[in-house]
């Protein structure tokens, strides 16, 4: 079939609209209509050509959320009109990581989707002929895709595709990090480095599980209102403290339990690692760095008890957590609705990545 989609040719060229080939579903894999895809940073990311992986050309976007199409042979938890969510971190249930319960991070197809493969080695997207690489296993920027069986969450129907295609990615990251990664307790004070798309939701998670003190860190003063409304008690500028550790430390009588850097700044992973209580802090690396980068700091930090730890997708197995999430969010138990900030046609998804760049937006979303 024929399918409209927004291709990266290049590494740090905009993507332009193509119509594209796609060829069905082959065993244990799904065709999706993608009814509304999220731009997240990492797109961004790998866009610019910062991501080792990186392999171009590409469909990417990976904050999705559609209806199945068509199954493929083996496939027997979807069937033709249910609504998914496709997940960059599948769960398969069966591999020696899914087994283990102590991640997330399912490793069953992680080496071809890395390659901008499906599982059998090939791709399904191509142009004239020539293969065009999926991206994270989703390609969300494409009205239809296909995906592994495994890396699709069926999520209830009656849940908005405009809202919900965020617990793809930033929703799930920032709330999962706090309730699935850190396991943050009530009372804890908490810190959080970048209030974007995915900073705005761990604060959404630490006001959900009863934190105390709230800090927000941002170089942008304008993210503190909307910052404030999910729940942040108190707001750091780091161009207007001399030492944003400093600050922390006084501001929660010795450190902060936890931390969470996301933005992917390694020096600032080192003030989120350092602003932490001695004896008992955890931070925890959320942002996607460039490729190359290193993170340091003196050993005395870990030594006197703090730890420094990462979280992928917030510690979530999707299948099985995506649709609580989606649950919470019909609850009304969470918000998504005041964080997507614009949405646009596919034609303007270059608009959209130019507005998370500007800080002007907190999630754009494509709308087919
Ligand atoms: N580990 C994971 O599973 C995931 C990681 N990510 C990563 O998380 C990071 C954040 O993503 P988004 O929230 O979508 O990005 P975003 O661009 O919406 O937000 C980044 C925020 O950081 C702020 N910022 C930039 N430099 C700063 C500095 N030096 N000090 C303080 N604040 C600063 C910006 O003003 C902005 O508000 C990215 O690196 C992204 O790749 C995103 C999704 C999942
Ligand atoms: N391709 C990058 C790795 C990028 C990365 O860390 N991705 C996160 C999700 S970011 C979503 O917006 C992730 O889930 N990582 C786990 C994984 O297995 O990739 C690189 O090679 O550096
Ligand atoms: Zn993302
Ligand atoms: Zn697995």
């Amino acid at each position: 079939m024929k399918t409209k989609a927004a291709v990266a040719w290049k590494s740090g060229a905009p993507l332009t609209i193509e119509t594209v080939d796609l060829d069905g579903p082959r065993f244990g894999e799904v065709l999706v209509e993608i009814k509304a895809t999220g731009i997240c940073h990492t797109d961004y990311y790998t866009l610019s050509g910062a991501d080792p992986e990186g392999i171009f050309p590409a469909i990417l976007g990976h904050e999705g959320a559609g209806i199945v199409v068509d199954v493929g042979p083996g496939v027997t938890t979807l069937k033709k009109g249910d609504h998914v969510i496709p997940l960059y971190t599948p769960e398969c249930r069966q591999c020696k990581f899914c087994l283990s319960r102590k991640t997330n991070l399912c490793q069953l197809i992680r080496g071809t989707q890395g390659k901008g493969l499906m599982p059998d080695a090939t791709s399904r997207f191509s142009l004239d002929g020539k293969p065009i690489f999926h991206y994270m296993g989703t390609s969300t920027f494409s009205n239809y895709t296909v995906a592994p069986e495994i890396s699709l969450a069926k999520i209830r129907e009656d849940a908005p595709f405009d809202k919900v295609c965020y617990i793809g990615c930033g929703v799930t990251t920032g709330i999962g990090a706090v309730l699935f990664t850190a396991k943050v307790e009530a009372g804890a004070n908490v810190v959080v480095f970048g209030l974007g798309g995915i900073g705005l939701n761990v604060i959404q998670g630490a006001k959900m599980v009863g934190a105390d003190k709230i800090i927000g860190v941002d170089i942008n003063p304008a993210r503190q209102e909307m910052a404030r409304k999910f729940g942040m008690t108190h707001f750091i500028n780091p161009r207007e403290v001399d030492n944003v550790v400093d600050a922390i430390v006084q501001l929660t009588d010795g450190g902060a339990d936890y931390s969470f850097e996301c933005i992917g700044n390694t020096q600032v992973m080192r003030q989120a690692l350092e602003c932490t209580h001695k004896g008992w802090g955890r931070s925890i690396i959320i942002g996607v760095a460039e490729a190359g980068a290193e993170i340091s700091t003196r050993p005395f930090q870990l030594v006197t008890g703090r730890k420094w730890e990462g979280s992928a997708f917030g510690g979530a197995r999707g299948r099985t957590d995506v649709p609580r999430i989606v649950d919470w969010y019909m609850e009304g138990k969470i918000n998504i609705d005041d964080l997507i900030t614009h949405t646009m046609p596919l034609e303007d998804i270059n608009k959209g990545f130019d507005l998370m760049k500007s800080g002007e937006s907190i999630r754009g979303v494509v709308l087919y």
